[in-house]
């Protein structure tokens, strides 16, 4: 027998959450479905228990800088690494606990269990079938492992299991240089791993600027072994795992694999819905919207492969919520694209990449830190940043950096970009002294300079070309 509701929805995760936030609002008839743990991937072993480990990581490290500053005793500091794990994990579960309160309220409207289509729409889960009016399909990813590492048992970690370990080995390899690679790699390196890291391309953490790929790269160097451009191979040794990356043979006690996430589809019973899917065997989807094709489904958070943040996926959760309780559908603007990787010097790109620039119409410019006033009283004078803007009339078009404070940079930047201002006009704004947004402030100079129609800068003056002022 089916029930017959308004709504359901598929993924107890942030999309999914975000939507039945929306859905709610118009309707009690809706279903929340949930295969496995529940808490979201962010708050269970995403974002934030990796956002823990990183500042335990950094705190330890900082005894680096202890004794420039006229600090003594550092040398005399040592980790306790299973109090370190243990911290992370009472915090992801503080996190998640609060996640699961806005599940548990939902009552019989949360069901666990596999949902899958049955029928255009019609969606199973366990021996019930639920018929709906329309569908959110918002159950998330999972990390990539090739079939033949498989055997590696618990010699091989994700960071779907990496957050339970009770200690770490002497010796670790990660595979995979995207976001979740350099941040892990470079937490384990400071918590005192042997950190050998490998990644088959160049582009590390998403990073396509040249100038700002080889500054992360010399960076990342400078704290563990970094293989980079070859295939990696990975087999069990009597104690431990051989990585061979091209010259390369070594011997780690585990490894951490971070090649990228693959969409949770396989499974969903995505051929009764009679639609043609691509290459990657991806639905069609209108990301203004989140409708897929032109049926009553939509498609939130990471399962539609397109942007894979938590920003992203709430937005998107959000939007496919409220069209699946409309009448007609609404168009929403997205935002201008920002990604931010916790290392450091952080990375970051707002707005359009590096590589999608047409770079004749375009300018550049930059900042390196190496001399900034404000990070060098810091320690922190390490990294580069650069923007770009539209030759015609500098309007700012996006940034890549590898800088101090990335972060915060990177959100004012995004701030302009989606307002569409222009170089000059962005440093009309104030900028404070001494802060190291003043490092921004030379890079939009810089642009300034080379294009018309500047004088927005009050000063209207060159860089003092001195580190106390800059
Ligand atoms: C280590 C790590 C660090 C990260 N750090 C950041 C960060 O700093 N900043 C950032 O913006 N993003 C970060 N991300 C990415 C971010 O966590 C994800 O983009 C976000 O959590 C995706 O949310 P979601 O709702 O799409 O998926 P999820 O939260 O994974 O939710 C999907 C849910 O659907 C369930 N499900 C799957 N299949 C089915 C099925 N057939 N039936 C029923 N239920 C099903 C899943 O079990 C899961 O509960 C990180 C990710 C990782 C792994
Ligand atoms: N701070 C953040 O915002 C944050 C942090 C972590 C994760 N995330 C999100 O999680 C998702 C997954 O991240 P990810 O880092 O796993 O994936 P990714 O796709 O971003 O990066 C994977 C990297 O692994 C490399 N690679 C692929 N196959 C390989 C192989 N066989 N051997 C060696 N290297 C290989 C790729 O070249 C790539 O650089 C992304 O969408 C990311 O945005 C975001």
């Amino acid at each position: 027998m089916k029930t017959h509701v308004d709504v359901v929805i598929i993924g107890a995760g942030s999309a999914g959450l975000a939507a039945v936030r929306q859905v709610k609002k118009k309707t009690d008839s809706f279903v929340l479905m949930n295969d496995g743990p529940y808490g979201t991937t962010c708050a269970r072993v995403g974002c934030m228990p990796s956002k823990a480990l990183i500042e335990a990581a950094n705190a330890y490290h900082a005894r680096h800088k202890a004794e420039a500053f006229g600090i003594r005793g550092s040398a005399g500091l040592s980790i306790d690494v299973p109090a370190v794990l243990q911290r992370v994990r009472s915090l992801r579960d503080r996190f998640v606990s609060g996640v699961l309160k806005s599940t548990e309220a939902l009552g019989a409207r949360s069901i666990a269990g596999r949902a899958r289509f049955v029928g255009p729409n019609t969606v199973a889960v366990g021996d019930q079938q639920f018929e709906a009016g329309r569908i959110i399909i918002a159950t998330g990813s999972h990390p990539v492992v090739p079939a033949s590492w498989r055997s590696l048992g618990d010699r091989l970690l994700t960071t779907d299991t990496f957050f339970e370990l009770k200690n770490l080995p002497a010796r670790m390899a990660v595979i995979g240089l995207g976001a979740i690679g350099v941040e892990m790699a470079q937490a384990l390196s400071r918590l005192g791993v042997d950190v050998h890291a490998f990644s088959n391309s160049d582009r590390l953490a998403g990073i396509s600027d040249p100038k700002v790929a080889a500054c992360l790269q010399e960076s990342l160097g400078s704290e563990m072994k970094l293989y980079i451009g070859h295939e990696v191979d990975l087999s069990a040794t009597r104690d431990g795992v051989r990585v061979q990356a091209g010259a390369v043979d070594l011997e780690v006690d585990q490894v951490l694999v971070a090649i990228g996430r693959k969409p949770n589809l396989d499974e969903l019973g995505l051929a009764e819905l009679d639609i043609d899917l691509d290459e990657r065997g991806m639905p069609p989807f209108d990301a203004k919207t989140m409708q897929v094709a032109d049926l009553p489904i939509f498609i939130a958070g990471d399962v539609n492969g397109d942007l894979g943040l938590l920003h992203e996926a709430a937005d998107e959760g959000f939007i496919a919520g409220v069209n699946a309780v409309s009448a007609e559908l609404t168009c929403y603007e997205r935002r201008t694209p920002l990604a931010i990787v916790f290392s450091d010097p952080a990375i970051a790109a707002v707005g359009q990449r590096f590589s999608s620039l047409d770079l004749e119409q375009c300018l550049i410019g930059r900042i390196d830190f190496a001399r900034q006033g404000r990070a060098l009283t810091a320690q922190k004078n390490k990294g580069v940043l650069r923007i770009y803007a539209a030759r015609g009339d500098a309007r700012l078009l996006g940034a890549e950096m590898c800088a101090p404070a990335a972060e915060h940079l990177a959100h004012l930047l995004a701030l302009a970009i989606q307002r569409g201002l222009t170089a000059h006009e962005l440093l009309a704004m104030p900028f404070y002294h001494p802060v190291l947004e003043e490092g921004l402030r030379t890079a939009l100079r810089e642009i300034s300079k080379q294009s018309q129609g500047g004088g927005g800068d009050l000063s209207a003056c060159d860089s003092f070309q001195i580190e106390a002022l800059d």
